[in-house]
């Protein structure tokens, strides 16, 4: 695969690239032959969007908004965007694509400060400090507060990934015990860290005395701990969130304090930073607020500047393998020869992150002869079932190094003869835990023109075309299945864009595959499987 070069040597060396750094960080050593990098700290909007005209990379937290208008003000010049941190959430990336600019992040440098701050929380909350420090401020010597141990309790942890793990062994130290739910991560590490993995996240809520959440915000995580989450929780439990704003509901959550049903909560979060005064977890009881304060130490403020800059000094010079969070980058005589393979690729892969997500082993098969190297289709099936669960966005060029950082094995076969079309490509994913049966899901496809098509699910052979959502459902072969499930899609007004039936044998069990354009409610789902002639269903969004 060819990534592409930002800067060619000589113009390295003519002209110096230039690097504004517009948010407060510790930038380290700013003089590096060939760069002029300025570090301006808290730089007001309105001078970064004058100045940026004349920058080839800017760097910044999440205090700045990387939207339209800043990128329509950087005119042409701007290259690379890094983000000192984790989350991207402040950055337009789809925007960023389109211009052909790079995003980087820096998601090692502070997650120990993160989690740290994730248990200071944990013991704020437990034991009033908030509530006791305003009291004694204002002159009340208030000695009957009671707190709660942590020991021997139990702690929920969403989000089993770089912070959620280093909050779960220091929470292990504080003789805490930890189970977790985080749907996208093999069982071996939940296994590594002696971290009980929940099937669900309602099973995790009702059996924790306290909770944290660590996932990115996504479509999936905003809001994922709202009213009915937090009555699952048991009264007198703690809740903290120094993720992102959002992710639990913060109406939901002033409500649960004020009831009483929580015992306390933490927050470094806000939907809106900075929060308007009248926000309503300034008056919540027992909340302790820190002003998104999780990466602010001098060491990762440290650790951040210089990976950060590291990485945006060596993308100008066209070396984008490390912290790149967008922008899928193939030469482009290979995208001409394998478009339709890797949209298929990805397409297959986001299939299976649905079926069976948090494998440990994903293998890819190539049958037939392909018009160039298929390797880059691998890449693109790990892009797929990577995609919806990091905020490091899994594109072409990071999905390798993410899946070996979730354990994820890959295996690549080769097969000369393609029986069935002029080439195949199947993807098998296998998960489960250590000792226990293994459980395996299989989907193939094939590229007609430039369009990719289902060619097998499981062991059933499909064709069709992967679009919108395909409702995956089977029966015993026996007449009637079929027109009661599409009456069924007929009374919710569901159209039925395709179709495509497959049976082990005459009689046997069967398997129908609709392609809708629409989605299905949890309750329309549940419809369907009461169904007597149905004996699973499930719903994919490709
Ligand atoms: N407060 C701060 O200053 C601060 C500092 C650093 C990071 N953060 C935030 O902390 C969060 C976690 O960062 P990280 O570096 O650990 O990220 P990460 O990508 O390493 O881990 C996130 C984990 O969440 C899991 N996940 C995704 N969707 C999920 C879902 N629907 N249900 C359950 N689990 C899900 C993923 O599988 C992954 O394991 C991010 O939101 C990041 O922006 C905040
Ligand atoms: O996502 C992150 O890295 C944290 O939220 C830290 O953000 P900050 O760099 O703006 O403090």
């Amino acid at each position: 695969m060819t990534v592409p070069v930002l800067t060619s040597p000589d113009q390295v060396a003519s002209t110096p690239l230039r690097v504004l750094i517009c948010d407060e960080m510790n930038p380290g050593d700013l003089h590096h032959e060939g760069f002029e990098i300025d570090y301006e700290g808290n730089l007001p909007r309105e001078e970064t969007l004058r100045r940026l005209p004349e920058y080839d990379a800017l760097i910044t937290r999440s205090r700045t908004k990387v939207d339209r208008e800043l990128l329509a003000a950087a005119g042409e010049r701007l290259r690379v965007i890094g983000r000192g941190g984790v989350g991207v959430d402040n950055i337009d990336l789809e925007a960023c694509s389109r211009r052909g600019i790079l995003v980087l992040n820096a998601p090692e440098s502070n997650n120990v400060s993160a989690a740290e701050l994730a248990i200071m929380h944990l013991l704020a909350a437990a034991r009033g400090l908030t509530r006791s420090d305003r009291k004694t401020r204002a002159g009340e010597w208030d000695r009957k507060f009671l707190g709660v141990e942590l020991k021997d309790k139990t702690l929920g942890i969403v989000g089993l990934g770089r912070i959620g793990s280093i909050v779960a062994d220091r929470a292990q130290g504080l003789r805490l015990k930890v189970v977790a739910f985080d749907p996208y991560v093999p069982e071996n590490k939940f296994e590594r860290l002696g971290v009980e993995r929940a099937a669900s996240l309602d099973e995790l809520l009702t059996q924790v005395d306290f909770l944290t959440v660590h996932t990115p915000l996504t479509g999936e995580t905003q809001g994922m701990i709202g009213t009915r989450e937090l009555a699952l929780l048991r009264p007198g439990s703690i809740v903290v969130n120094a993720a992102r704003g959002g992710i639990v509901e913060e109406a939901a959550l002033v409500e649960a304090l004020k009831s009483g049903h929580l015992f306390g909560a933490g927050v470094d979060v806000f939907v809106e930073e900075p929060p308007t005064p009248d926000h309503p977890f300034l008056g919540a009881p027992n909340l302790g607020i820190t002003a998104h304060l999780g990466a602010n130490t001098f060491e990762a403020q440290e650790r951040v500047g210089a990976e950060i800059v590291g990485r945006v000094l060596a993308a100008l010079h066209g070396d984008v393998s490390r912290g790149a969070v967008n922008a899928p980058a193939l030469d482009a005589r290979t995208l001409e020869l394998l478009g339709g393979h890797l949209d298929l690729g990805e397409k297959l892969g986001r299939i299976l992150a649905q079926l069976l997500p948090g494998a440990h082993d994903l293998e890819v098969t190539f049958r037939g002869e392909f018009a160039a190297d298929p390797a880059p289709i691998v890449t693109a099936a790990l892009v797929g079932y990577l995609s919806g669960s990091t905020d490091e966005r899994p594109n072409m060029i990071n999905a390798r190094a993410l899946a070996k950082e979730r354990g994820l094995n890959l295996a690549v076969r080769e097969e000369q003869d393609s029986p069935d079309y002029q080439t195949e490509v199947v993807v098998k994913v296998t998960g489960g835990a250590q000792g226990e049966k293994q459980r395996t899901r299989t989907v193939g496809g094939t590229v007609f023109g430039r369009s990719p098509r289902l060619t097998r699910l499981r062991d059933y052979r499909v064709e069709l075309a992967p679009e919108g959502f395909i409702l995956i459902a089977s029966n015993q072969d026996r007449p009637g299945a079929v027109a009661k499930l599409s009456n069924l899609l007929g009374t919710w007004g569901i159209n039925i864009a395709g179709m495509a039936l497959g049976r082990a044998q005459k009689g046997g069990q069967a398997l129908f595959t609709l392609t809708l354009d629409d989605g299905l409610t949890p309750e329309q789902l549940q419809a369907i499987r009461d169904l007597d002639v149905i004996d699973s269903a499930f719903l994919v969004r490709v």
